[in-house]
């Protein structure tokens, strides 16, 4: 794991997010726990457990945002799910166990992906061979073989079309699940591997492509064979159970006590089906059983009804650390819009410019953009910076449309070009409703 001090993880953060300082900073202060954990002897290090955090605050500030980023930025796996969807119909308490196990095959990617870097110079050299083959087969002379391989070097032979066999893992073999026995694919897997070696290894299948796509799908699959897979599943299982993150959102949507609507598991049930896995608890999945006791637990809500106080006294202790993410006005908007890495306008402008369009947006429309955002979420319903999006891609809606027309020309976009795109829609609600 990355070790970035609070400081510097709260600077990285700042990259892509605007305001929210003690939600960046109560993130910070966990990962750069994990980090002093690590550094601690093994039995003081397992008694050490993650402060969790409960983020507060309304739609589109983000929440979600700040943890995937901060997930990213240390190289951790990362899921998402939203607390209500146990509450339906169909759901059985165990499934939130399904948390883990999808946590564990993000780990599995990002591992697998880690990985495959250190292995990339030979997988690259692997590749090469199998493209070769491809193109004049096994049996040419060297000679012939040494001058296309020139040729391929120099990039002549990128857009010819060649057939290559790639390692196939999907189809009707993939480990599907019993239904209603949550992890009973180890079985079917083992099965699979069994089938699959009877036969002689890995079932492979055709694939069509150029040759310059094809060095991406074989050096992945030239990659894969290079890397022991129980490694990968090794690092992967502790990289979830000492890096993880997990994002619950819409906690507050269970928050109360008392039994839930209709026929779905109460809110209060899904509670307490949460609570050893924040408690910690150990989940079976099929790569093998994972502690949930050092993931670390990020539950996120608007508590516009519910107060944190809602929640089961348990589960309320197990989030220790509040913080409270403040709604967005106008001048957030324009920082958004401008400051941070990748804004929409970037995007926009980069978008066109692959076009031959160049496109250029003056403050007063910025300001405008922000404006009618803030109008929006004020009138029609407050999604947050979620509002910048829509509202952009209507003003971009005719540019977008017509840009390859307008190759080599440049558009520059002001208030009055805001105002007439969006100004009127945004006057009417009701129309707004449907389309910003
Ligand atoms: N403060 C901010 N700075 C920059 N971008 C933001 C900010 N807040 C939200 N966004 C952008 O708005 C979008 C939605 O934000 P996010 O997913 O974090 O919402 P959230 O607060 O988690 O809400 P929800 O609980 O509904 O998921 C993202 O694309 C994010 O980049």
């Amino acid at each position: 794991m990355a070790t970035f001090s609070p400081r510097e993880i709260v600077s990285e953060l700042d990259r892509y997010i605007i305001g929210q300082h003690e939600a960046k900073r109560a993130v910070a202060i966990a990962l750069r726990n994990r980090w002093r954990r690590q550094q601690l002897p093994p039995d003081l290090r397992e008694e050490v457990m993650p402060k969790n955090i409960l983020m507060i605050g309304p739609t589109g500030v983000g929440k979600t945002e700040i943890s995937r980023r901060l997930a990213k930025l240390a190289g951790a796996p990362f899921i998402k799910v939203e607390a209500t969807k146990f509450t339906e119909v169909g759901y059985v308490g165990r499934d939130v166990e399904q948390i883990i196990r999808d946590l564990v095959e993000a780990a599995i990617a990002l591992t697998r992906e880690q990985m495959r870097q250190g292995v990339q110079a030979r997988a690259h050299l692997n590749a090469e061979e199998r493209v070769l083959d491809a193109l004049v087969g096994k049996t040419a002379s060297p000679a012939t073989r040494d001058s296309f391989r020139q040729k391929l070097r120099n990039g002549e032979l990128d857009d010819k079309e060649i057939e290559i066999q790639v390692a196939d893992n999907g189809g009707p073999l993939g480990g599907f699940e019993i239904p209603g026995v949550p992890g009973a694919n180890i079985g079917v897997l083992n099965i699979n591997d069994m089938i699959q070696r009877a036969m002689g290894g890995v079932r492979t299948k055709t694939v069509k492509t150029t040759v310059r796509e094809s060095y991406k799908i074989l050096i992945n699959d030239e990659s894969d064979k290079l890397l022991d897979q129980d490694e990968v599943i090794r690092r992967a299982l502790a990289s979830a159970e000492n890096d993880g993150i997990v994002f619950i959102d819409e906690i507050d949507k269970i928050a109360s006590r008392e039994g839930g609507l209709g026929a779905g598991v109460s809110r209060e049930g899904v509670q307490r089906d949460l609570l050893p896995l924040v408690e910690g608890t150990t989940v079976a999945t099929k790569y093998g059983p994972v502690k949930t006791d050092h993931i670390l637990f990020i539950a996120s809500g608007a508590f516009h009804v519910s107060k944190p106080s809602d929640l089961l006294p348990e589960l309320q202790g197990r989030l220790p650390i509040r913080v409270e993410l403040r709604a967005l006005e106008k001048d957030d908007f324009r920082r958004i819009l401008t400051e941070t890495e990748a804004s929409l306008i970037k995007q926009y402008i980069a978008l066109m410019a692959t076009e031959g369009v160049e496109l250029e947006f003056t403050d007063g429309a910025i300001d405008r953009l922000a404006e009618i955002a803030v109008e929006l979420n004020a009138n029609v319903e407050n999604i947050g910076a979620r509002r910048l999006q829509t509202v952009m891609e209507r003003v971009l809606d005719d540019i977008s449309f017509n840009a390859p027309d307008r190759s080599g020309t440049k558009v520059v976009i002001d208030a009055r070009y805001v105002e007439q795109h969006v100004g009127d829609l945004s006057r009417n609600t009701d129309l707004s409703r449907y389309i910003l």
